[in-house]
């Protein structure tokens, strides 16, 4: 397996000892030998952020158990110094509806975190195999009563859920989800996932003020979108998103872009259960229970402590209601299908949002993140990058447990970015909006190709853009303009440039345009995002804090190559609502490339004049590295 080109190489001050064994439950002290664990590794049973989980047997107690391996080498000492921590943490956590860490060791490179082997799985899991509609309502009575129940337990430790105590000033996501709840063969529900894979996955940086997110945003709570202080409170929006997950089978939004997600949350009623359309009948009391968690404003939803005195919660059924409503014809974890997990790990500066996204919206081809980030950045920003790489799980084994797999990340930002290599690329005068072609992320068939940096002038087909970058003027309109660009290893390719101020009409979102898509060979079947870049534009929360912007631009970012009527894109008054999409037909790249590299593309708006050599547009877009 290949491993992320942009992370960091570990330092081999971290050996095997120095990662304590911890005590088990049973005040069994777990090896820290990994030849006493017969490790699976050929069937994980999970896919995270930072790890993928193997069940195992610990053979000295013949006693299965699961095993998450980490590899370190991606994470630096100081985000390791605080697993270390965090583990240990974890192995303190003593309530039946927590999981517990039996033991942590490295060996090599390898982080090992032995943990019960919940056999049927999380949650999202059980859903994904048996009940891809949801649950019925006292199905999810008792999973949440008991989910409660833990977390209840860890806020009154100290612990929210959503991040380790010890530094409550990071964020990951690491919400209640139904991915976190983990169910055994007896019906018990244990929330997991809390701490440990939250260092690693969150920014190394701790002097900063970089706040990275991890995975999709849909379990987030808005004041947690914007970067506002919070609390426990965070925890019961999750749970409530959670409660909507497990009626419908998904996440509120779960199949909008990330960006998206956070725009709608943010701008829109909370979600709330509408029992006329799932599958199975809920009562008013369950959605009055839903709704006290997806209060906005933190304050008005209830503690743990209140909610578990809900209705809602009160005739819950025992754990044994959920071996014979749902455990009973699961197949075992390992002939479940895994879906492998696309999760980022952010070495960036600055306030970050940085998700994974869904395989439709994947890039296909390496890119070397680790320069790419060595560029500096306050603020916020919009960045677009692929960093990782698609992986067969089938292909996992023991020596290479944990590869990040490839992904896109976007992040959003503002003000001043300087980067050590600027994109060369600008666009004509006055550009409002930008979209830029990429590769068809599931496309499978361009294989990067060493060398390529450059992002076209959309204005000169197959030249290189540091002949052909045009320098972007002072912003000057807020009307929207378009360029786009493709960056192939034989140089630039320009596909297709409008400018312009969209007409009235463009405004509204138009359906995707499917036959322009099968159009396009698999050479430039292209994914695409769009700035737009109104100089005044700002969005503001529902209570009033900025989101995106301060005061000089927002940038919408889209790298699904259109969307659908009734999508959601900034306005210029800051607001969401229809949105303008290019929708241009790409014409078929008269040539195939030889290859196709992304460099990395930093969008930001910077309150800059232009720079009369073109090398760095002011408007914003930067190359921030390369392959
Ligand atoms: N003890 C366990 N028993 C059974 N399955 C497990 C266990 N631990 C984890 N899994 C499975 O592995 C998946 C990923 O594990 P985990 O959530 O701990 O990883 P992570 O890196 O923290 O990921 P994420 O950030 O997505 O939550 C879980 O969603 C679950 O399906």
């Amino acid at each position: 397996m290949d491993k992320a080109p942009h992370m960091p190489k570990r330092t081999s001050s971290f050996h095997s000892g120095s990662f304590p064994v911890v005590n088990s439950s049973d005040d069994h002290i777990f090896s820290s030998n990994v030849e006493d664990y017969d490790i699976n590794t050929n069937s994980p049973i999970g896919y995270g952020a930072s790890a993928i989980v193997y069940g195992a047997l610990y053979k000295p107690l013949n006693k299965r158990v699961a095993v998450k391996m980490i590899d370190l080498d991606f994470f630096e000492r100081n985000q390791i110094d605080e697993v270390r921590r965090e583990t240990q943490l974890m192995s303190l956590s003593k309530h039946t509806n927590v999981l517990r860490v039996y033991g942590s060791f490295v060996n090599e490179s390898k982080l090992y975190i032995v943990t019960p082997y919940m056999s049927a799985g999380s949650c999202s899991d059980i859903m994904k195999t048996t009940h891809p509609d949801g649950f019925e309502e006292q199905v999810i009575a008792a999973i949440l009563k008991q989910a409660l129940l833990g977390l209840d337990y860890l806020h009154k430790n100290g612990h929210i859920h959503r991040q380790a105590i010890i530094n409550l000033k990071e964020n990951v996501n690491k919400d209640v989800k139904a991915g976190n709840l983990l169910v055994d063969e007896d019906g018990s529900v244990l929330l997991a996932d809390f701490g440990v894979s939250s260092s690693l996955t969150e920014n190394g940086d701790r002097r900063g003020f970089r706040r990275t997110f991890v995975g999709t945003p849909c379990w987030m709570a808005p004041e947690v979108m914007e970067h506002a202080g919070y609390d426990y409170k965070a925890d019961i929006w999750s749970f409530g998103i959670t409660a909507l997950e497990l009626s419908t089978g998904h996440a509120p939004f779960a199949k909008f872009p990330p960006l998206k997600v956070i725009m709608v949350t943010l701008s829109n009623d909370p979600p709330t259960l509408d029992r006329e359309s799932t599958k199975h009948k809920y009562s008013k009391t369950f959605k009055e229970m839903i709704d006290m968690c997806l209060q906005k404003e933190p304050t008005k939803r209830p503690s743990t402590e209140k909610l578990l005195n809900h209705p809602f919660f009160k005739p819950a059924k025992r754990k044994d209601f959920l071996v014979s409503k749902i455990l009973q014809h699961l197949p075992p974890l390992e002939e479940r299908p895994h879906k492998i997990q696309q999760k980022p790990i952010t070495y960036n500066k600055g306030v970050t949002w940085d998700f994974a996204v869904d395989s439709e919206y994947r890039e296909n081809d390496d890119q070397d993140s680790q320069e790419a980030n060595d560029g500096t950045s306050e603020g916020k920003r919009v960045e677009f990058s692929v960093i990782g790489e698609n992986n067969d799980a089938s292909k996992t084994d023991s020596s290479a447990a944990v590869v990040p797999q490839k992904k896109s990340r976007f992040q959003v930002g503002d003000a001043v970015t300087e980067s050590n290599k600027p994109l060369s690329l600008s666009v004509p005068s006055t550009p409002s909006a930008i979209s830029v072609p990429s590769q068809n992320p599931l496309s499978k068939s361009q294989p990067p190709s060493a060398g390529t940096n450059f992002v076209s002038n959309p204005f000169s087909s197959g030249e290189k853009d540091e002949q052909n970058a045009q320098r972007i003027q002072p912003h000057q309109s807020q009307g929207i303009k378009k360029g786009r660009f493709s960056v192939e290893s034989n140089g630039i390719r320009e596909r297709t440039f409008s400018s312009g101020t969209l007409p009235e009409s463009d405004n509204q979102l138009l359906p995707r345009s499917k036959e322009s898509n099968e159009n396009l060979t698999e050479s430039n079947k292209k994914s695409r995002f769009e700035v737009q870049q109104p100089l005044d534009i700002t969005l503001t929360s529902s209570s009033g804090s900025q989101i995106f912007s301060r005061e000089s631009s927002v940038h919408s970012l889209s790298r699904d190559s259109t969307l659908s009527k009734g999508d959601t894109l900034l306005t210029k008054e800051g607001t969401i609502n229809g949105g303008s999409l290019d929708v241009q037909t790409m014409e078929k790249a008269p040539e195939k490339p030889v290859g196709t590299k992304k460099g990395r593309f930093q969008v930001s708006s910077v309150d800059v004049p232009p720079k009369i050599d073109g090398s760095i547009s002011p408007s914003g877009i930067e190359k921030v590295g390369n392959e």
